[in-house]
């Protein structure tokens, strides 16, 4: 069964000091399990406030956001359940180790094979040797993978990522975008990826750019090497 999300006419502004800030009205989006995103955008457009209604961890306060279950339409906490969530901020537990991070929710599923599994995944972004570390003894870009492996670990079916390549140096943002593809091509998930490198963007089957409230298609080209 695919499921997907449904954001229809959404609408976001915020009240400072006296004035509005509107960052997009009216906005359509469809996000299909199997398929993957990118949104591209200056800095302030709203790509990030956007991730977070897409992915039913704000509430649309205008327009509506709704999560199809194949032909049902189930509740956002479903929704929530099913996704992996990569921001930019890490947001790992400071007393847990790497691979008690990245085991978490699994633990929480009741997986009796989360440190096995755990740490494959720690394996694969390049951090088994690190799996006894706690977030302070890691760099910007460690505790990143540690992240990305605690949000793939679980095979989401929906994977939201803000900057995920932002923290990484050339070679980590390559193998880390390939991670991420990957992993929507062979779990069928879906990639709803914010970034602000075009040619990461590119390697998205749908891409759009976010700018003046509007949220525009972009033609694709996909790239094998980034540069960014
Ligand atoms: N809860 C909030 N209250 C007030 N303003 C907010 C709130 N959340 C976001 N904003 C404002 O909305 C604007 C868009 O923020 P957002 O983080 O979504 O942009 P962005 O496109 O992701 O930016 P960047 O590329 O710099 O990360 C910013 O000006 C931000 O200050």
């Amino acid at each position: 069964m695919s499921n997907h999300i449904e954001l229809k006419g959404i609408s976001q502004s915020f009240e400072i000091n006296d004035s509005k800030i509107t960052l997009f009205e009216h906005l359509d989006l469809s996000i299909y399990q199997g398929q993957s995103y990118t949104i591209t955008g200056p800095s302030g457009a709203g790509k990030s406030s956007l991730l977070m209604l897409a992915s039913g961890l704000e509430q649309v306060t205008s327009g509506s956001s709704s999560y199809i279950q194949g032909s049902q339409i189930g509740p956002l906490s479903d929704l929530r359940t099913d996704s992996g969530f990569i921001f930019q901020q890490f947001h790992l537990l400071p007393e847990l180790t790497a691979i008690n991070n990245v085991a978490l929710p699994l633990k929480l599923r009741g997986d009796n094979q989360a440190l096995v599994k755990a740490e494959a995944w720690l394996n694969k972004v390049g951090l088994g040797h690190r799996r006894d570390h706690k977030p302070s003894e890691l760099s910007g870009g460690e505790q990143q993978r540690v992240a990305i492996a605690r949000a793939l670990v679980f095979e989401p079916k929906f994977i939201f990522a803000d900057e995920p390549t932002g923290n990484l140096d050339q070679a980590s943002a390559n193998e880390v975008a390939n991670i991420l593809f990957d992993c929507c091509l062979e779990n069928g998930a879906a990639l709803v990826l914010v970034t602000h490198c075009n040619e990461l963007a590119s390697k998205a089957q749908h891409t759009f750019l976010l700018a003046n409230g509007q949220l525009i298609t972009k033609a694709n080209n996909t790239q094998e090497v980034l540069s960014c």
